[in-house]
């Protein structure tokens, strides 16, 4: 589902952030990857969505080899992603369900359906009762699954996620992971980047680590 081959990222400034990094991903899998502060976590799940492009190497998502993927195309990839970044904001100056809503307004989805699908998001992380809510009502917890909702509205088949319980105590984050177990259960695929000794601690699926760019055999 999701293959790095030989993949390496050298940023504009000349630092190498990752180097030869080769590895797969089933479809249906849960994955996850830790390393220490800097060892390129975010890169790696950046360059599945072409956020980063890979100086070398291959990656294909799917079928579709997406290294020297065109801008133009870059849309309809993401179209199968659903991405959980810190740096993506949550609109404070709209509700719980405008702000899951966006994703589909930008891809011009019927009004209709796209509300059908805002509250399948909201009811799939628990938030349903909350959808008339200004977001800087909601705790911690609840702001990240309105993250997730918002993530997963337009039904993608691979769901990343970037320190999804980072700055959450550990109740929250128990609850971030089991909904993106019940992600898991239903066959999406899921990345997770994440420093979460409890998380790794729990789990029984894979765990990739990096080290200073580079991928533990
Ligand atoms: N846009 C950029 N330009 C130059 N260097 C960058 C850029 N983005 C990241 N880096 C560098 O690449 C390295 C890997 O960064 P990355 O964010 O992927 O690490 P990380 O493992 O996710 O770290 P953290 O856990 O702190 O988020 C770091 O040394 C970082 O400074």
């Amino acid at each position: 589902m999701i293959d790095f081959q030989h993949v390496n990222k050298r940023y504009a400034g000349g630092y190498e952030a990752l180097t030869d990094i080769t590895f797969s991903v089933e479809r249906g899998e849960l994955a996850f990857f830790t390393g220490h502060s800097g060892a390129g976590k975010s890169t790696l799940l950046k360059m599945i969505a072409a956020i980063e492009r890979p100086t070398s190497g291959n990656i294909f998502v799917g079928q579709q080899n997406i290294s020297a993927l065109k801008r133009s195309a870059i849309p309809y990839l993401r179209r199968n992603l659903g991405l959980i970044f810190q740096e993506q904001r949550i609109l404070l100056d709209r509700n719980v369900f405008a702000n899951v809503m966006l994703p589909l307004q930008v891809m011009g989805a019927d009004s209709r359906t796209a509300a059908a699908r805002v509250r399948a998001a909201l009811d799939k992380v628990g938030l349903l009762d909350k959808e008339k809510a200004n977001p800087i009502t909601l705790s911690g917890g609840e702001k990240q699954r309105l993250c997730i909702a918002r993530a997963v509205v337009h039904r993608p088949t691979i769901l990343i996620a970037d320190e999804p319980t980072a700055s959450l105590d550990t109740g929250y984050a128990r609850e971030i992971m089991a909904v993106f177990e019940s992600f898991h259960q239903v066959g999406v695929t899921v990345l997770i980047a994440t420093h979460d000794r409890m998380l790794l601690d729990a789990t029984r699926s894979r765990v990739f680590e990096l080290t200073q760019g580079k991928l533990a055999a």
